[in-house]
C-alpha cells in the first residue's frame, strides 16, 4: 500500500516557525486553569458567551456522560502586539495540558515532551511549593525554556517582590524577568502571550522523513472510540493513511485527524511541530498508549522517540462490594475505567473474610481515591477497600523470587531478603517546622538526603522514605503537624533491602487474610497490639471466648479476648448440694468447648470495614 493515498490533498500545514508549543506548569491552585481560561478568552477561541470558568475542565459532561473529553491541547492563534518582535504575524499556540500529579509523572512528562517551552506558574501570595519544584524539574529534564510567572498579583496577600526574587532565584534569572500577572482580571495575561511567542523555540523536525508523531494523552470517548493527542516531530501524517504504533506493531487506519480549538477541528493532516488528535476506531486506551510513536505502516520510520514505558502500579488494594451480589457490577465497572485508564490493573481475587472481589493495582494513592470515588459515584458501589499496600519483592534460600501484590501471599519459608519500593520525598515548608518535619521522616523510617534554604524563612528537605511509609497517612501527618504550611511531593527512586515480616492477625486460632500486613519489624509489634485492641471493640461478645491474636509466623505477639456471655445456668439451682452445682458448670463447660471448636466468630461487617478501610480511624491508627 502506498505510504499517501493519491486522492488526498496535501494538508496545509502551518510553517512550523510560526508555531509554538507551551505547557502551563504549577503547584494545585495556584490557577492554571483560570490562565487557561484567559489565554481562550484572549485569543478569541471562546467568545464572552460561551465563556465559562475553568472551560477546559468538563468535568460536568464528562460525569453525565461517564466519558472523558477533555481537550488535551488548545490550538490559539495569536499576533503580538505592536512593539513586540514578529509583531502582527499570526502565530499558532499549541497550550498542552499535563496531569500534575506525582501519580502521573511519567504522562506529566510526556506531555512536556510535546512542548519546547513552559510556563512556570507561582502563586503571589503562596510562593514556591513542593510540585513547583516537582514539575520544573521535570521540565527541565525535557530541555524546555522556562517563563517564570507570578499570578494572583490582584491579591491584598500577594508579596510580588518577595515571591519574584525567590522564582528568580530557582530559576536563575533576574527577579525583573519574572513576569506578574493576575489570571482573574487578565492584567499581564497579553504581555505573557508575547514572551510565549519571542522566547520559547520554534519545533524543529525534519519535513520530508518519515512520519513520526508522539503520544502524549489518549482518552476514551464513548461515541468515537479512544481519541489520542500526538505531536508530530517529523514528517506528515495524513487522514485515511495506514499508521503503525512502534512499541506493538499494531496497524491502524487513521479515521479522523485535527486540531482542537478548542472543539475538535478535523483536518487533513499534521505536519512537523503540530499538536493535535488522531481517531482509529480503536476501542481500548490500552491500544493507544502515551509515550508511543506513531509512523506510517509502509516506508515508515525505524527509530521511536525517546523511551517507552509501560505504567507500572506501585500501590495495591483489594476492592470488593460490600453486597456481594454486586461482584458482576464491580467487574463492569472495572472493565470500563480500564477503556480510558491505561494504568489500571485488577484481578479477581477471593477472601476468606470479604468474599469475592479484586486486587486492583494504582499508580499512586490519588489514583486509588479517584478510581474508587468514581466507582462509588458514577457506578454506585458501596466498597471495601483493605488497606492499600505497595509491591514487594521476596528471594528465597533456594534462589526463587516472589513479587508480592497481597500480603496474605506472603511467602512462608526461608526467606533471603525482602525489597520495598523507596520514593525521593520533597517536602517544602516555612523553617520552623524544620524539627516536626524530620521526627515524621525518622519515624517512617526516612533517611536524610538533604535541605535546602529557598528564602530566609523557607525550606525544602528531601528525604529517602520507604513508598509504604508514605501511602498511609504520612500527608495528612506532614499537614497537621506544620497547620497545614507543608506540601509534599515524591517520586520513585527504586528499592531498598529491609527487615520486613508479615503480621497476621488470627480470630478464634483461624488467620484472618484480609487483616494480614507487611511491616518493618520493628514496627510489627506496635501493630499487632493495635490492630488487636481495635478489634477487641469492635466484635461483639459471643458464647464463647474469642481470642484475638496478632502472629508473625507461629509466634504470637500480642493478644486479646473477647469475654464469652457467660449464661447462668445455675438460676434455677437454689440451694442444694454443691457437687450438683459443679455438674452443672461442667456440663456448661463441656458445651462451650464444643461451641469453640464448631462455632465460627461472627464479626459483623462494620468491623472489618472500621479496621479496613484506608480513611478509618482504626486503619490509620493501627499503623501510626
Ligand atoms: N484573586 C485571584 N484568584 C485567582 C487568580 N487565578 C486563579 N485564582 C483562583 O484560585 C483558585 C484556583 O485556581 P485554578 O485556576 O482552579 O487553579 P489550578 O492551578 O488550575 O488548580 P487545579 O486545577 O486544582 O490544579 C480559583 O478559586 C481561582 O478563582 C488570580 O489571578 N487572582
Amino acid at each position: 500500500m502506498p505510504a499517501t493515498p493519491t486522492n488526498v490533498p496535501e494538508p496545509s500545514r502551518t510553517d512550523p516557525a510560526l508555531l509554538r508549543n507551551f505547557c502551563i506548569i504549577a503547584h494545585i491552585d495556584h490557577g492554571k486553569s483560570t490562565l487557561a481560561d484567559r489565554m481562550l478568552q484572549l485569543t478569541g477561541v471562546v467568545d464572552q458567551r460561551q465563556m465559562r470558568a475553568q472551560y477546559l475542565d468538563r468535568m460536568d459532561i464528562e460525569r453525565e456522560r461517564g466519558i472523558t473529553i477533555k481537550s488535551q491541547a488548545v490550538r490559539l492563534p495569536w499576533a503580538p502586539s505592536e512593539g513586540e518582535e514578529k509583531s502582527g504575524t499570526t502565530h499558532i499556540l499549541n497550550m498542552i495540558d499535563t496531569p500534575g500529579h506525582v501519580d502521573f509523572t511519567y504522562e506529566v512528562s510526556r506531555s512536556l515532551a510535546a512542548c519546547e517551552g513552559c510556563i512556570l506558574l507561582v502563586d503571589a501570595a503562596q510562593g514556591i511549593e513542593a510540585q513547583t519544584l516537582a514539575n520544573l524539574y521535570l521540565a527541565m529534564e525535557n530541555d524546555l525554556t522556562i517563563i517564570p510567572v507570578l499570578n494572583k498579583i490582584d491579591l491584598p496577600a500577594a508579596q510580588p517582590e518577595k515571591f519574584a526574587a525567590e522564582l528568580a532565584n530557582l530559576v536563575g534569572c533576574d527577579p525583573a524577568d519574572v513576569l506578574k500577572v493576575s489570571a482573574k482580571t487578565g492584567v499581564g495575561v497579553p504581555e505573557l502571550l508575547n514572551k510565549v511567542v519571542r522566547e520559547v523555540p520554534a519545533p524543529v523536525g525534519v519535513k520530508d522523513a518519515p512520519a513520526r508523531a508522539m503520544i502524549f494523552d489518549s482518552v476514551y470517548d464513548a461515541y468515537r472510540g479512544v481519541v489520542t493527542y500526538v505531536k508530530v516531530v517529523d514528517g506528515t501524517l495524513r487522514k485515511r493513511e495506514r499508521i503503525r504504533m512502534m512499541s506493538t506493531g499494531a496497524a491502524h487506519e487513521l479515521l479522523e485527524i485535527g486540531t482542537n480549538s478548542p472543539e475538535m477541528k478535523s483536518a487533513d493532516g499534521l505536519s512537523v511541530g503540530e499538536v493535535g488528535y488522531l481517531i482509529t476506531g480503536v476501542k481500548d486506551v490500552r491500544q493507544s498508549k502515551v509515550g508511543d510513536t506513531i509512523t506510517q505502516l509502509s516506508n515508515g520510520a525505524t527509530v521511536a522517540l525517546g523511551g517507552y514505558k509501560d505504567p507500572k502500579p506501585m500501590v495495591f488494594s483489594g476492592l470488593y462490594p460490600l453486597d456481594g451480589s454486586d461482584y458482576p457490577e464491580l467487574r463492569e465497572a472495572l472493565d470500563k475505567l480500564q477503556l480510558n485508564d491505561a494504568a489500571l490493573v485488577y484481578e479477581p481475587e477471593t477472601s476468606a473474610a470479604l468474599g469475592f472481589g479484586f486486587r486492583v493495582g494504582f499508580l499512586g494513592l490519588l489514583h486509588l481515591e479517584v478510581i474508587r470515588e468514581r466507582l462509588e459515584r458514577e457506578f454506585g458501589l458501596d466498597l471495601i477497600a483493605t488497606a492499600p499496600n505497595v509491591v514487594y519483592r521476596v528471594d528465597m534460600e533456594d534462589g526463587a523470587e516472589h513479587i508480592v501484590t497481597n500480603p496474605s501471599e506472603f511467602p512462608t519459608g526461608k526467606i533471603d531478603q525482602v525489597h520495598e519500593p523507596v520514593v525521593r520525598g520533597t517536602i517544602l515548608a516555612p523553617s520552623e517546622f524544620i524539627g516536626a518535619i524530620m521526627e515524621l521522616c525518622q519515624n517512617r523510617r526516612g533517611a536524610l538526603l538533604g535541605m535546602d534554604y529557598l528564602s530566609e524563612d523557607r525550606v525544602e528537605i528531601r528525604y529517602t522514605l520507604p513508598l509504604a511509609e508514605v501511602v498511609f497517612d504520612f500527608f495528612d501527618q506532614l499537614k497537621s503537624k506544620t497547620r497545614g504550611y507543608a506540601s509534599l511531593d515524591y517520586e520513585p527512586t527504586g528499592e531498598q533491602t529491609s527487615d520486613l515480616v508479615k503480621v497476621d492477625i488470627l480470630l478464634h486460632g483461624d488467620k484472618v487474610d484480609a487483616f494480614s500486613a507487611i511491616t518493618h519489624k520493628d514496627k510489627a509489634y506496635a501493630y499487632g497490639v493495635r490492630l488487636v485492641a481495635k478489634l477487641r471493640e469492635l466484635i461483639p461478645r459471643q458464647n464463647f471466648e474469642v481470642p484475638i491474636q496478632a502472629a508473625i509466623g507461629s509466634r504470637v505477639i500480642a493478644r486479646e479476648t473477647v469475654r464469652a456471655i457467660r449464661k447462668d445456668v445455675l438460676a434455677k439451682c437454689y440451694g442444694g448440694d454443691i457437687s450438683r452445682k459443679r455438674k452443672l458448670l461442667e456440663k456448661q463447660k463441656e458445651g462451650k468447648k464444643r461451641m469453640k471448636m464448631v462455632g465460627s466468630v461472627e464479626v459483623p461487617q462494620e468491623a472489618f470495614i472500621a479496621v479496613l478501610s484506608s480513611d478509618s480511624d482504626g486503619d490509620s491508627k493501627a499503623k501510626k
